[in-house]
């Protein structure tokens, strides 16, 4: 088996950034952390495909440290198998997007809201000082980047909004949003904070890759 090595989180941010700003097409948006919109990265008929897989699959989301508040993350979400072609083929599009190698990605995560249902804000890098990141260190450590695609768009609510960045995105078929969760230095970025509004009318769902600083597993 070949060694993969630690990534250097700098390193991987500054690279992982460049080459995503020379996607055509993408959109480097004007804020304080590294986070791109790329429109029609999956086509509506892969789309339609995710959300079946998510449709068979889905149970009540979870969280690494589950929250006091039992509203802070309703939706329903399900692990997409690799060994599913289609998750297979995107997870090697993802790749060959941010140049990250897919042993450092955790299984692809399917997600829906119903009406009503949300995640509230929250960093998808871990917090060191809770009880579950000896383990996580343990089996890739650190997350990087995170690489989100809206399979479909609720007839409203359910945007992905970054309060303390100022970017609020309204989901759209098939565009992906990816962000660096640490910054420049590789240290835990604090205004990559955000949450996916309560959805009104219509159902969403997403996907969700996260990234980490070593091979996952
Ligand atoms: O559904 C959203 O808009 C956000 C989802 C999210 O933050 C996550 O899955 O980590
Ligand atoms: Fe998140």
């Amino acid at each position: 088996m070949s060694e993969l090595p630690a990534l250097d989180r700098a390193a991987l941010g500054a690279a992982v950034r460049d080459r995503l700003a020379a996607v055509p097409g993408i959109f480097h948006m004007p804020a304080p952390i590294d986070i791109f919109l790329l429109r029609n990265f999956l086509s509506g008929e892969e789309c339609a495909g995710l959300i079946a897989l998510i449709d068979a699959d889905r149970q009540p989301s979870t969280l690494f440290a589950p929250d006091r508040d039992p509203a802070f993350r309703t939706s329903e979400s399900c692990n997409l198998k690799r060994s599913e072609p289609l998750v297979h083929a995107i997870e090697q599009r993802l790749s060959t997007l941010t140049g990250i190698d897919p042993a450092y990605g955790e299984t692809v995560q399917g997600q829906r809201y119903a009406p009503g249902q949300q995640f509230k804000p929250h960093h998808d890098f871990f917090h060191t000082d809770q009880p579950y990141w000896p383990h996580q260190e343990k089996i890739g450590g650190q997350r990087t980047w995170t690489a989100m695609i809206f399979l479909n768009q609720p007839e409203t609510g359910g945007q992905t909004d970054f309060p303390e960045a100022g970017i609020r995105v309204t989901p759209r078929t098939g565009n992906l949003l990816a962000w660096n969760n640490l910054d420049a230095l590789g240290e835990p970025e604090l205004r990559t904070l955000h949450q996916g509004l309560p959805v009104e009318a219509g159902m969403k769902y997403v996907i969700t890759k996260w990234f980490r600083e070593r091979p996952w597993g």
